[in-house]
């Protein structure tokens, strides 16, 4: 049986097949803003983002979220991170509802959705492959999403289409020159960062997760298109609720870049 958000395959029953989804770096947390620790050592270094336009990107559909496939260098560094870290794809994960759908939690609240930046570190790896099940290999950005009633220009691109990819396996390019530098929040020097891993399986502990304080806003329509996508063909149940719930903080640190 393949993973999935349902009651038969759903977060509970990973630990089957992924015995790491009982480690002790797991993600997403619930980000508590009091106990996270205000480290200078990120502001004197600070986070920067080197994106640059996706000539054609590929938007797919793999069944259980959205994906946009990154081709072109886009590259972050500093923060946290050591060395140089090279955007591999973006995703999301939403509710079925407004009142749930993020995975990261802030003080126990969930927002309606959450979009993550997957980088990998290309200084000391070849690819993403590679990376991925190394304790330094990945870097996630979380960004919380808010319900506002004007709709993400950026996100416009990629929810006018989304019809196009509805069904299991299906993938379309879009428009010339992407730049997903119009996905970050204006603020991204407020971030909390902590060490973790995927919250998909294989759930390998090779993410360091930068989680920002600002949430970007989209608007209902926007959350229903991504409703409106379908787990296999025509007919099939929608993603929704593809989130993985927090696991326990344990001994690690949460840092904060700002007071
Ligand atoms: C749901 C999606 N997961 C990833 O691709 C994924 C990869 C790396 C990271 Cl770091 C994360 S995460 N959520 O921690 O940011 C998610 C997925 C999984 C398996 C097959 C297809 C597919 O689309
Ligand atoms: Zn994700």
């Amino acid at each position: 049986a393949t993973w999935g958000y349902g009651n038969d395959n759903g977060p509970a029953t990973w630990v089957k097949s992924f015995p790491v989804a009982a480690g002790t770096r797991q993600s997403p947390i619930d980000i508590v803003p009091t106990a996270a620790k205000c480290d200078t050592k990120l502001t004197e270094n600070p986070l920067t983002v080197n994106y640059s336009p996706e000539p054609a990107m590929e938007l797919c559909n793999p069944g259980l979220s959205v994906k946009a496939n990154i081709k072109s260098k886009s590259v972050i560094k500093g923060g946290p991170l050591e060395g140089e870290y090279k955007l591999e794809q973006f995703h999301l994960h939403w509710g079925s509802a407004d009142k749930q759908g993020s995975e990261h939690t802030l003080n126990g609240k969930m927002f309606p959705a959450e979009l993550h930046l997957v980088h990998y570190n290309a200084t000391k790896y070849s690819s993403f492959g590679e990376a991925v099940d190394k304790p330094d290999g990945l870097a996630v950005f979380g960004i919380f999403l808010k319900i506002s009633d004007k709709p993400h220009q950026g996100l416009k691109s990629l929810t006018d289409v989304l019809s196009e990819v509805q069904y299991k396996d299906k993938s379309i390019n879009i428009k010339q020159e992407y730049n997903p530098v119009c996905l970050l929040p204006d603020n991204i020097n407020k971030y909390w960062t902590y060490l973790g891993s995927l919250t998909t399986p294989p759930l390998c502990e090779s993410v360091t997760w930068i989680v920002f304080e600002e949430p970007i806003e989209v608007s209902e329509d926007q959350m229903k298109a991504f409703r409106a996508l379908c787990c296999g063909e025509c007919g099939s149940a929608p993603i929704v609720d593809n989130y993985r719930p927090p696991l326990p903080l344990g001994n690690r640190q949460l840092r904060a870049s700002f007071q």
